[in-house]
């Protein structure tokens, strides 16, 4: 029986951003611990940007062993790593430059293959690298996710056939706007993580978000981040307080000294 998400809200991105970073180091911390490493899906978009300066500010950087952390994507867009748009780049330039990242920590989807052959060798990668026997899904420790304001998460976008993917681990998929073309984690990866993350800012997200959160009866919605519902792991919601506004009832706001 999946457990209910756990909401927070926050003032603003800042406080959201510090928050996340914060559970990422204690996640990490623990994964670490136990396994003596960290495997944590990136997601994309403009939101991590202010994450990832947050986890390379001293205070932060200083609580975890990066070495033992292994980053992965949940979805890239189908350019060079160099582009502008790429979320690996984005990554490189914000976070693993800044903390040192050696490359062998870093997977990323390779934007620049045809994407078939892009998601082949990702999910080729994915199942030498994470699933362990007694799965056969990929077990992230921790998966990033960003929504998008007509409830896309990742790159799977409303109506498209990647959503319904149910074998696969990575497939092509297509965005109406932007980079059309990206490669993305499917739903089952997604959801047999052990803590799946959702940050998620801004006025123009909250129908969305209300829709999704307070969503009753057993009509389905069209949005895939509706769909995310881990198998045994941890949903949290991290809303600052724009996109959490049409919510009926309010979750309760956090700090980032609460035990994750
Ligand atoms: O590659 C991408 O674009 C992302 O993976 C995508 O799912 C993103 O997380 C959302 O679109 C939210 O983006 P923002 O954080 O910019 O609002």
């Amino acid at each position: 029986m999946p457990l209910a998400p756990e909401l927070h809200t926050f003032a603003d991105a800042q406080e959201l951003v510090l928050a996340a970073a914060d559970l990422l180091v204690q996640l990490g911390q623990r994964a670490i611990a136990e396994r003596n490493r960290f495997l944590v899906a990136l997601s994309g978009g403009s939101t991590p940007k202010a994450l990832y300066a947050t986890l390379t500010s001293p205070t932060i950087a200083r609580r975890l062993d990066w070495a033992k952390v292994h980053f992965f994507f949940g979805d890239e867009r189908c350019v060079p790593p160099e582009h502008h748009e790429s979320n690996f780049g984005l990554a490189q330039a914000m976070l693993f430059a800044p903390l040192h990242i050696p490359p062998s920590s870093i997977h990323r989807i390779q934007g620049e293959d045809l994407p078939e052959a892009a998601a082949i060798s990702y999910e080729t990668l994915l199942r030498r690298l994470t699933a362990t026997p007694e799965e056969q899904w990929p077990v992230f420790d921790l998966v990033l996710l960003g929504m998008g304001d007509d409830g896309h998460t990742a790159s799977l976008f409303p109506g498209t056939p990647a959503v319904s993917e149910s074998t696969r681990w990575v497939v092509p998929s297509s965005a109406p706007q932007g980079p059309r073309s990206r490669i993305t984690i499917t739903l089952g990866v997604i959801n047999h993580a052990s803590v799946i993350l959702f940050l998620v800012t801004g006025h123009n997200k909250a129908t969305v978000v209300q829709r999704i959160l307070e969503h009753r009866g057993d009509d389905p919605i069209p949005y895939p981040a509706a769909l995310v519902r881990p198998e045994h792991g941890r949903l949290l919601w991290y809303l600052d307080y724009a996109a959490a506004s049409k919510l009926t009832t309010t979750p309760p706001h956090s700090t980032s000294q609460e035990d994750p």
